[in-house]
């Protein structure tokens, strides 16, 4: 949306709309949300919103507040933020959410959070969150406290995408300080909730909130200005980093998504980490320092071994000496796979299939295969002679008649049934490399 090319907030010292900005806005929403938790920053946003819009903006402005249930005023917050919402006769939509015991309280109310988000908004939907630059400098220090990369040093973006059916998330306060926000609470006499979780130190981000930032601003009084510039100019900087990079890697690339891995080795130490941490990234992943080490030692020559770095939200494996990012879990469909017939997606589905004593089962592991030349090779060293990648092998329909091995996929055929019918497309997210 291109409202994303303006500032959303004037240079005065009042909270002023960027009537561009906010034009835009309305005009490429279908529905503006505003997250409002009850305390300052939100109320303000909404307040400041609300005041500055027209009344046919206002039709498409709504509020989404999230009960976590974790304070014992949940239920009190949450009714002032709908009477909040009624005397600015705005749509309030709320929804209450159970947090499963974990480790942290904190992370398993955000992750809460941003699923209710996700789910209610629709695509092309806008959501306001009431960030300001004091959470910004928190969040900056919090990472570098716990380990960063450029792409942490960029902060928390203004604007990002929310889910993957098109809305977004954007984040107007970012260039606006905690003073700001309060003075403009003052000025229009708003009242809010505190929310105490706040002032638990206990919880790291707390910490800093309460205690490292105030210090360090002692002595760097714009500390937290400075700290959400150089995100600015991180962010600049990276996408610059990431746009160069990602031609560059198209370059070394198969057009499966491989990876070269003798260009990669053929680079110099310190540049096989960024080139393997950027191709990483640009599938939407990221490697720790330490788990990059372990991927290029595990790749390194070898390249009849089938090693398999597994890590988060996806596994990484070679195939004909290209290193392919795959998801943890193997996706069961292929979609469509056709015997004579009969078509169907699933695997499960497929499993039995009845008449003609059809059966597809799992992997024959030690079938041997009768070639049309009348030679027999086994399994193994046919999957080897015909380059299938390692991650397709046990997930290949494997056919059978009357307990005997017919086919695999449309890529073998037993010499007897060479007039049979299995057609069969891999499914896209698990790549097949020689399947084209
Ligand atoms: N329970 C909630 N329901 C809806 N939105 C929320 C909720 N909690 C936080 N948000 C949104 O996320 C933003 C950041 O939340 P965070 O908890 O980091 O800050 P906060 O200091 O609690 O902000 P606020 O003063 O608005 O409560 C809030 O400004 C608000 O827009």
């Amino acid at each position: 949306m291109s409202f994303q090319q303006h500032p959303p907030l004037t240079s005065s010292a009042e909270l002023e709309f960027n009537s561009v900005w906010l034009a835009s806005l309305f005009a490429q929403a279908d529905k503006v949300w505003v997250a409002y938790s009850g305390g300052v920053d939100s109320h303000v946003l909404l307040h400041a919103l609300a005041a500055q819009i027209t009344p046919e903006q206002k039709t498409k402005l709504s509020v989404i507040h999230v009960h976590h249930g974790l304070s014992p005023h949940a239920d009190t917050w949450l009714t002032h933020c709908e009477q909040v919402c009624q005397a600015l006769n705005v749509t309030f939509y709320a929804q209450k959410v159970t947090l499963k015991a974990q480790a942290s309280l904190e992370d398993a109310a955000r992750k809460a959070r941003y699923q209710v988000f996700e789910e209610s908004l629709s695509a092309n939907d806008v959501l306001l969150l009431a960030h300001h630059q004091g959470d910004q400098a928190e969040t900056v220090l919090f990472r570098l406290a716990r380990g960063t990369g450029t792409k942490g040093l960029t902060g928390m973006p203004a604007v990002r995408a929310l889910g993957d059916q098109g809305a977004c998330l954007v984040r107007p306060f970012l260039s606006i300080n905690k003073a700001q926000i309060e003075g403009y609470a003052g000025q229009h006499g708003l009242h809010w909730v505190e929310d105490e979780s706040n002032l638990n130190e206990r919880f790291s981000r707390n910490f800093l909130r309460q205690k490292v930032i105030p210090l360090m601003k002692t002595y760097f009084p714009n500390m937290e200005q400075s700290v959400s510039f150089m995100t600015q100019r991180v962010t600049t900087d990276y996408e610059m980093l990431v746009s160069l990079s990602a031609q560059q890697l198209s370059n070394v690339s198969n057009a499966d998504g491989g990876l070269d891995l003798s260009w990669l080795y053929q680079q110099p130490t310190l540049q096989r980490r960024f080139w393997l941490r950027q191709f990483i990234e640009q599938k939407n992943n990221s490697l720790t320092q330490a788990q990059c080490d372990s991927v290029l030692n595990m790749f390194a020559g070898g390249e009849d071994k089938q090693p398999e770095f597994v890590f988060a939200d996806g596994r990484l494996m070679r195939h004909q000496n290209a290193l392919y990012v795959l998801p943890s879990e193997c996706p069961v469909e292929y979609g469509p796979l056709v015997i004579g017939q009969v078509k169907a997606r699933r695997f499960d589905q497929l499993r039995l299939i009845q008449g003609e004593g059809v059966e597809l089962k799992a992997r024959p592991l030690g079938a041997k295969l009768l070639l049309s030349n009348g030679q027999t090779r086994s399994l193994k060293k046919w999957f080897n002679d015909h380059q299938i990648p390692v991650w397709w092998r046990e997930h290949l329909p494997y056919l059978f008649i009357q307990d005997e091995l017919v086919a695999i996929a449309s890529l073998w055929r037993h010499p007897d049934y060479g007039h049979l019918q299995f057609e069969w497309r891999p499914s896209a997210s698990l790549p097949f490399p020689n399947h084209h």
